[in-house]
């Protein structure tokens, strides 16, 4: 069973369409959504709550009818808000606690809870100081905190490294990565920076102006445009001529002896070592490189990433 399935979901304000006929598959584990400021992020996850009817078209969370299964998704589903929702002259515990005890915990079961996620997101040395007084970085953590309090199976996050430093964008982008890996949490993360996306997501859903873009696995989309630079020590163009006449893919560039290698299948990095042994040169180097999604997501180019 996918994470979240949509099928035709729309939804305007007025004569704004901020979904459009959005038909997806989101399947477990961390799925990117990925789309500029307004292209419909925040729309789309509070349909997926139940706190927003769609115009048209359904949605699923974990099975569930989010038309009409909203309080049972929000039983199940964590959800981390973009805006800053925090009370500031409270505690993280004393917010936690509320927050847990709110979604139905008994008292002392919520103390418990409250303490090991506020361990798990790095806050429990600061969790008797009130909030106002916290980083930007810590307010994040408190809102990750609430989303988790209650043991999701999923958590829909939004924006959560919106206004960090790098050193706290990566600190995040970390700790997404393990609610997954070490609770087997799924997670639904929204960003309009596909590359930190990248960075953890087995999944990618772009949306552009409330259109579906793409929808692809990480691995998929960077295998399928593996691409390989070649240097030899000479005979550079004899050698991209036997590649061709093999019926490889070869790009050539202001060196001679070094150019780009299309890995269309497996076959292609045997026919490089045999021309280069039949030309009698040296092979310098066969490096593969990788095409990051941002690239492929705007216009397919032939550079190489190490
Ligand atoms: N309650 C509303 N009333 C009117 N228009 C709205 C409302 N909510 C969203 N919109 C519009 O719908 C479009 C999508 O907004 P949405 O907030 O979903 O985008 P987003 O991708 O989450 O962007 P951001 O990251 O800036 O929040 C925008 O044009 C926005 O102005």
């Amino acid at each position: 069973m996918p994470a979240i399935a949509t099928q035709g979901l729309t939804r305007s304000f007025g004569p704004v369409t901020a979904l459009s006929q959005l038909t997806v598959e989101m399947p477990t584990g961390v799925v990117g959504l990925v789309g500029a400021n307004g292209a419909g992020k925040s729309t789309f996850i509070k349909i997926l709550l139940g706190l927003l009817p769609p115009t048209s078209g359904t949605a699923t969370v974990l099975g569930l009818d989010c038309l009409s299964d909203g309080l049972k998704i929000r039983e199940v589903v964590g959800y981390m808000p973009e805006s800053e929702c925090l009370p500031p002259d409270v505690s993280a515990t004393e917010f936690i606690v509320h927050m847990a005890r709110m979604s139905g915990l008994p008292t002392d079961v919520a103390r418990e809870r409250t303490a090991d996620t506020l361990r798990h997101v790095g806050l429990y040395e600061e969790r008797y100081r009130p909030i106002g007084g916290y980083s930007t970085g810590m307010r994040q953590r408190v809102k990750l905190a609430q989303a988790l309090v209650h043991d999701p199976q999923l958590v829909l996050l939004d924006e959560p490294t919106n206004g960090l430093d790098p050193a706290g964008r990566d600190d995040m982008l970390e700790l997404i990565r393990r609610i997954s890996a070490d609770f087997g949490i799924s997670v639904v993360v929204t960003s309009h920076l596909l590359g930190e996306l990248e960075r953890i997501a087995d999944h990618i859903v772009s949306i552009e102006a409330g259109v579906l873009q793409h929808s692809t696995s990480t691995a998929a989309a960077t295998e399928f445009s593996g691409m390989m630079l070649v240097e030899v020590t000479d005979r550079g163009p004899e050698v991209v001529e036997r590649l061709h006449a093999l019926g490889a893919k070869v790009t050539t560039g202001a060196q001679a002896h070094s150019f780009v290698v299309a890995i269309k299948d497996e076959q292609v990095l045997d026919d490089v070592r045999s021309v280069v042994v039949d030309l009698g040169v040296g092979l310098i180097r066969m490096q593969r490189g990788r095409h990051h999604l941002t690239e492929m997501f705007s216009t397919p180019q032939e550079a190489l990433h190490g």
